[in-house]
This record gives C-alpha cells, structure tokens and sequence, in this order.
C-alpha cells in the first residue's frame, strides 16, 4: 500500500492568550482523505487549535502547512478550508437550496454549474426533498445535513467540524455519526472534527489526537488508543478501565495487599516506583480457568443489563474502587449472578496495561 500522504502538518503550533497556554507546542500530520478527531476534556485547547487551522486564530509560535505550504498566518478566506459551526449559523429567511447555494453565489460561479454542483450535494447529504423548506422547517438532524451541504459544496480541501453532533439527541447523535463517516468517504474531503465525546471518536476517525493541557498526548488510530493507550489519563479517558494501584516488581505490578499482578512493565519503570495496573472491563472473565494467570475474588455489588452485555461491580481486595466486569447476556445466562455474590475474576498478562502513577 502507498504512504498516505499528508495534506496538513502542525509543526510545533503553540497559542498564548496574555498568560494561558491554550495549545502547547502541537505537532501533528493530517492526511488527505482522513476523518480525524481532537478529543480531550473541557479546556484542552482542542477549540483553539481549530480556530488556527481555520485563520480565526493566529498561532503564537509554530507553522500549519497545508500541502507544504505555510498558512498560519492566511486569512480565513483565503484558505481552501471550511469550518462548520455547531450552531449551524444558516440563513433563517431562505430554502435549503439558497442556503447551500449562498457560497458559490458569492464566489461568482456560473448559474449551471451552482446548478449542477447544489443538485449534487443535496442528494448525497438526502436533502432533495427538503429543497424549498426554509431551516424552521427542518428537524435537528435535516438542519445538520444543511449545514454539511452548505460546507461540502464549496469542495474545501479540509473541512473544520466543531462539535458538529453537539445539538442532537443521543439517538439521532448516533445515526449522524455513522452518517457523517459515510458521508466523508463518499466526498473524500479530509475533515478534522473537534469533540470531547470519546465514544464519537472511537466510532467516527479514521485516527485521533487526544489533547490535554494545550499538550499532545498521543496521536493514533481509534483501535490502538484505546488498546494501546500512552499514559493512564489516556487509559482513563478513553473507555472504562480498571485500575490497581501498587509497586512495580520485575514482570507486574504488587498490589496494596500483596496481591502480585502479570504483566508487561514499560522499560521507563523500574523495580519499586509506585505504578498502576490495568484492565478493561471485557477482558475479565467471570470463573476463569484454573491456569489464569491474573485472579482474585470478588463480592458482586450491582449489576445492570445493557441488551447484549451485562455489567458488574465487584467489590475486590486489589483496589479501593469497585471493578467493572462485563459479560455477554449469554455467559451470564449459563452462570448467573446477583447482587451480594461471591465471584471469581481472572485475565490474562497480555491483557494488562502498567502505567506510572
Ligand atoms: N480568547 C481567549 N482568551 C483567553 N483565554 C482563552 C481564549 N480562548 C481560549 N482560552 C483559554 O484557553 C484554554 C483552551 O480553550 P479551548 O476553548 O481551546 O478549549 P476546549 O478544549 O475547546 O474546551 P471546551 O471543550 O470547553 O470548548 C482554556 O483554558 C480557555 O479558557
């Protein structure tokens, strides 16, 4: 396979508002036709840095070259960037179609081919039959597509998306996330969306920065991050994990109360710096095999049914916070379990992920 190649490189992009460091030397590449993710909790600079891919914002230090050419310092305009606001920003007073066809109005295109292109990008975003409406007439998710068509008509080399679910409910916020991804692959324009939503993330990018403190902490794709995660907050953030805290020993980590946990320890650990084990919470089976490596027992507290899985609290001696188990419906219909149940948990060492404190 070929190297992708990049469309946009952050090459050590730090912003400064008088005292606050709102990103903090970023450096990054984007590659052409990537559905990339900014993630990271409230404050992270992920709004920011955005703002400075678009030109709203100009970088104190660092470059942004889009196809190796410098832009930081570009104004919005003249780059062949789009950003798409969570608010949607459209005109209340026209159709669908004026909306969409507004940009290449101003930019002076010929009538047939604002005709043929506006065609094009409502019936790829499924908004034919909403042409004539006017936004009021539309449903959050219609209003959405509007705003996407409106961006993707005028066929930026990137696309900005900031928070672009933020508005919906919770189900249609899922339907628009595999609709977006959809859509993205169907018009090949790179977009970079900002969301503090891991889960959107996990579901949407192709690969995804996750930011913290104005700081990069770990640049990948969505199934490494989350197998693979840098440090603890990554862990942490991204899913659930359970954590044992303790002290690193040759091969694991030794527990509060002696309990010895297997696992692979990062070469920058050595022996007796206080460290963290961790697991997902699938990858716990309930009444392992005899010959599983990593086990302990449990008190089950509370449990709750998610359809296909069920989750358990079990309280264990490993670690002050209670795991989180989760099992298919079916392994729990063999061997069910209530609430004040002592269980077996057990997990593999290739499972564990140690972390510094
Ligand atoms: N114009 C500004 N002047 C001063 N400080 C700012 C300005 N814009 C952002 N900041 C600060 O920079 C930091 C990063 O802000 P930013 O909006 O990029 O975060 P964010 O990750 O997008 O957060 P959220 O998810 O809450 O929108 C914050 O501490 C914020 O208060």
């Amino acid at each position: 396979m070929s190297e992708p190649r990049t469309l946009l490189a952050i090459d050590h992009v730090s912003k400064n508002f008088g005292r606050v460091t709102a990103v903090d030397g970023i450096s990054l590449d984007i590659r052409e036709n990537e559905f990339f993710a900014l993630l990271g909790p409230s404050g992270c600079g992920k709004t920011t840095l955005l703002r400075m891919l678009a030109g709203f914002e100009t970088p104190s230090d660092g470059r942004i070259l889009l196809d190796g050419k410098d832009i930081a310092r570009t104004p919005p305009n003249k780059r062949p960037v789009n950003l798409m606001f969570q608010s949607y920003a459209l005109f209340p007073h026209m159709s669908v179609r004026a909306n969409v066809s507004y940009g290449l109005e101003m930019d002076r295109l010929p009538a047939k081919e604002i005709r043929s292109r506006v065609d094009a990008i409502l019936t790829t975003t499924e908004l034919v039959p909403f042409a004539d409406r006017k936004p009021e007439q539309l449903s959050g998710g219609q209003k959405q597509r509007v705003a996407l068509a409106r961006a993707l008509v005028k066929r930026p080399r990137l696309l900005l998306l900031d928070e672009p679910l933020g508005a919906l409910d919770k189900k249609l916020r899922g339907a628009m996330q595999l609709e977006l991804k959809r859509l993205q692959h169907e018009v090949g324009i790179t977009f970079v969306i900002v969301t503090h939503d891991q889960e959107e993330s996990l579901v949407m990018a192709d690969r995804m920065a996750v930011l913290r403190d104005g700081k990069l902490l770990q640049c990948d794709t969505p199934h490494t991050i989350y197998e693979h995660p840098a440090d603890r907050f990554v862990a942490d953030f991204i899913g659930v994990m359970n954590f044992v805290p303790g002290k690193v020993v040759a091969d694991g980590v030794v527990a509060a109360n002696g309990a010895r946990i297997a696992g692979k320890v990062p070469a920058a650990l050595s022996p007796g710096t206080s460290a963290v084990a961790s697991v997902r919470p699938e990858r716990i089976r309930l009444f392992p095999e005899a010959q599983t490596a990593n086990r302990t027992t449990g008190t089950v507290e509370a449990l709750a049914y998610h359809g296909l899985d069920l989750q358990l609290h079990v309280r264990t001696p490993l670690s002050p916070k209670p795991f989180l188990v989760r099992v298919t419906s079916d392994a729990a219909d063999r061997r069910p379990v209530s609430s004040g149940d002592q269980v077996e948990l057990g997990w593999d060492p290739a499972d564990v992920r140690i972390f510094a404190e």
